[in-house]
């Protein structure tokens, strides 16, 4: 299991400070797939980068814990923190050519984090890649490729096949396709499921589009402004949202046959996260505003068993 306990996160530059991640507090189970939805900069990317402590200067940790299967990683030291990534977790990044190495052959990119983490001999750590290469659909005879020989999309297998070289318990995928062709995007999707099944490891799926999520994750997490606002099952969610930003993300029009859904944007826009917020941060969006929001920030609480959510409605 994974918990994320009240953890703030942000940048800071030119005396200016964005707080982009706000007392998030979150758990993954064992074998889950959680989906974070959020419109663009409201802090998933940060969020992610900051759990697995990957997030660079001018980025910082403010306050908080992330306890992966009983190690609090903030409490490790570098070198301890190397050795449990790949390990217990590992991360797949929006785009492929920021992971990869362009001047070194995919096979020994592969074999490079085995090696660093196992000490197995090179010969084992190729025996590895040719058995996770496979895994994510690509020949073994492309393994002698360099970066730029394969399409982004077997690009963005080989990263996928990188973090799944050590069998980590958590794997998290950062908009890992959209950077992808449609049809490209929805045959890594199809990967990326078979091989949680197969391999049980705990996803964590970033992206702005909660169509994609509700089709997918088993739990979502729906974030504000940098905040969790709402959290819970996805059919849940998606039958019953209770945030009112939740709401306005999932709007029902059923269809003749009353299967489809169709999904809007909602009007104004989200606030500066380098200003000061008090109240709620969906206040000047929300149709349900009461006088209470605009001067007291709704406490983030379970409402019902497992469905949490941040709204002085509740
Ligand atoms: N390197 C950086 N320096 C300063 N501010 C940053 C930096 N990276 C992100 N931010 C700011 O932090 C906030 C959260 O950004 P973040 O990238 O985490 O959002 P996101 O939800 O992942 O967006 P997207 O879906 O567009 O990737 C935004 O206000 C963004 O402008």
């Amino acid at each position: 299991m994974v918990e994320v306990l009240n953890l703030k996160a942000g940048y800071r530059f030119r005396k200016k400070v964005v707080k982009a991640v706000n007392n998030v507090t979150l758990r993954i189970y064992d074998e889950d797939f959680l989906g974070i939805a959020g419109e663009s900069g409201c802090g998933k990317s940060t969020l992610v980068l900051a759990m697995l402590r990957l997030l660079k200067s001018p980025g910082y940790i403010e306050s908080g814990k992330v306890i992966i299967n009983g190690i609090n990683i903030f409490e490790l030291s570098d070198e301890a923190l190397s050795k449990v990534r790949w390990k217990e977790f590992s991360f797949v990044p929006q785009s492929s050519m920021n992971s990869l190495n362009p001047v070194m052959k995919i096979k020994d990119q592969i074999a490079d984090a085995v090696i660093r983490h196992t000490r197995v001999s090179k010969h084992d750590a190729y025996r590895t890649v040719e058995k996770v290469l496979q895994l994510v659909g690509i020949p073994v005879d492309r393994m002698d490729s360099y970066p730029h020989q394969l399409s982004g999309g077997m690009r963005q297998r080989v990263v996928i096949a990188m973090a799944l070289s050590l069998s980590p318990k958590l794997i998290v995928f950062d908009e890992p396709t959209t950077a992808l062709d449609v049809v490209v995007q929805r045959s890594i999707l199809e990967k990326i499921f078979e091989l949680q099944r197969e391999k049980r490891f705990s996803s964590i799926f970033v992206t702005h589009d909660i169509s994609l999520l509700l089709e997918i994750s088993r739990h979502i997490a729906i974030m504000y402004a940098g905040e969790i606002v709402e959290y819970g099952g996805t059919a849940a969610v998606y039958e019953n949202p209770l945030h009112p930003y939740t709401r306005g993300l999932i709007v029902a029009v059923p269809s003749i046959s009353g299967q489809i859904k169709e999904y809007k944007s909602i009007p104004g826009r989200p606030p500066d996260l380098s200003e000061h917020i008090t109240g709620c941060p969906f206040y000047e969006r929300c149709d349900f505003r009461k006088k209470i929001c605009f001067h007291e920030h709704p406490e983030y609480k379970e409402v019902d068993r497992g469905r949490w959510v941040s709204c002085h409605l509740y």
